[in-house]
């Protein structure tokens, strides 16, 4: 579904405008980045001293569809630390093209975020997980980059970005002199997606706020979506290494990483993926959103303990 116009609509200039036109509306400067998955927008609640813009007020910003995504970006603090949280996101089966549905990563950069935490919900194909465990995602399979649907595809901007408000960034890459970043470079490395050291911090985390029974680590799957998948489909991606399946979040993480900004994300296990003949289980949307609202306040519980200890520690800040 690659759109031409689309490559151009959604230009350094245009992420430039947008940001600048949100930087331009607000006080806080956020440092981290949140995106909620579905049913999980509660985590923006979460923020203090709020200050929230509609999708579609923000300049060149995707609208969304889906029922559990709001559409909000909330600036705020959590825990005292300044935070841009997307209260829905965007996805490839609403239609958008996938530069665009990865656009919100590329303002969270020059807004000066240098952490992103995604969240999704999923379909659990570990036999051993259960429905409300919380997956930290370790690494991805990303079906559609297999079949050359990668946000990356298409001109590979290199230009440099100012940071107006920053004396030095250090880039995943690089070591970048006079205060500048840039979108990133044509082949980045994927092997290093997921923060270690963030993943290590939520499970000691986790372990303290006595979640260590539903917490798990594992990999997850992304494929294009909207119909759920079949029970051969089940089977195979559990063959190939997936722990968890879902149509998000893979594609938001190629680009934040592209930008050289840190990634710890989340999968929220909404329901069991089939994976028998004889089940009479079948995935469907409402159960997914019903499993987001039991597993709210431990999710938010868990994701703004992580924010409070970025600021107290100078490993993560
Ligand atoms: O990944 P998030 O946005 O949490 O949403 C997940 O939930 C929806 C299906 O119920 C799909 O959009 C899937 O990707
Ligand atoms: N593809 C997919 N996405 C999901 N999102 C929440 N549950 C599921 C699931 O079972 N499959």
């Amino acid at each position: 579904m690659l759109c031409l116009t689309d490559y151009f609509r959604y230009s350094f200039e245009d992420c430039q405008a947008t940001a600048d036109w949100l930087l331009a509306q607000t006080a806080v400067r956020p440092l981290v980045g949140i995106v909620c998955g579905s049913g999980l927008g509660g985590l923006a609640d979460a923020l203090k001293d709020q200050v929230a813009f509609n999708y579609k007020d923000i300049p060149n910003f995707p609208q969304s569809t889906v029922h559990g995504h709001a559409g909000r970006l909330v600036f705020g603090t959590l825990k005292g630390r300044a935070c841009v949280c997307m209260q829905g996101r965007f996805h490839l089966y609403e239609g958008y093209a996938i530069q665009k549905i990865t656009m919100p990563m590329r303002i969270f950069k020059l807004l000066g975020v240098e952490t992103v935490m995604l969240t999704n919900a999923a379909g659990g194909l570990n036999q051993d997980y259960k429905v409300g465990d919380i997956m930290i995602i370790k690494d991805h399979l990303n079906m559609p980059g297999f079949a050359g649907n990668n946000p990356l595809a298409g001109p590979n901007d290199e230009r440099q970005v100012l940071h107006k408000e920053k004396n030095s960034i250090k880039c995943e890459h690089e070591e970048i002199p006079h205060s500048d970043s840039r979108f990133g470079v044509r082949f980045p490395c994927m092997s290093d997606a997921y923060d270690r050291e963030l993943q290590q911090l939520a499970l000691d985390v986790g372990s303290e706020l006595g979640y260590s029974d539903f917490l798990r680590e594992g990999v997850y799957c992304v494929l294009g979506g909207p119909s759920f998948e079949t029970i051969a489909e089940c089977r195979m991606l559990h063959k190939l290494g997936a722990d968890a399946v879902g149509m998000s979040t893979v594609h938001e993480v190629i680009v934040a990483r592209h930008c050289g900004m840190r990634v710890f994300a989340l999968s929220l296990i909404t329901n069991k993926a089939v994976m028998d003949y004889d089940s009479e289980e079948k995935a469907n949307h409402e159960e997914v959103l019903q499993t987001g609202k039991q597993r709210a306040v431990q999710l938010e519980r868990l994701v703004s303990t992580l924010v409070t200890r970025l600021e107290h520690n100078n490993n993560y800040a």
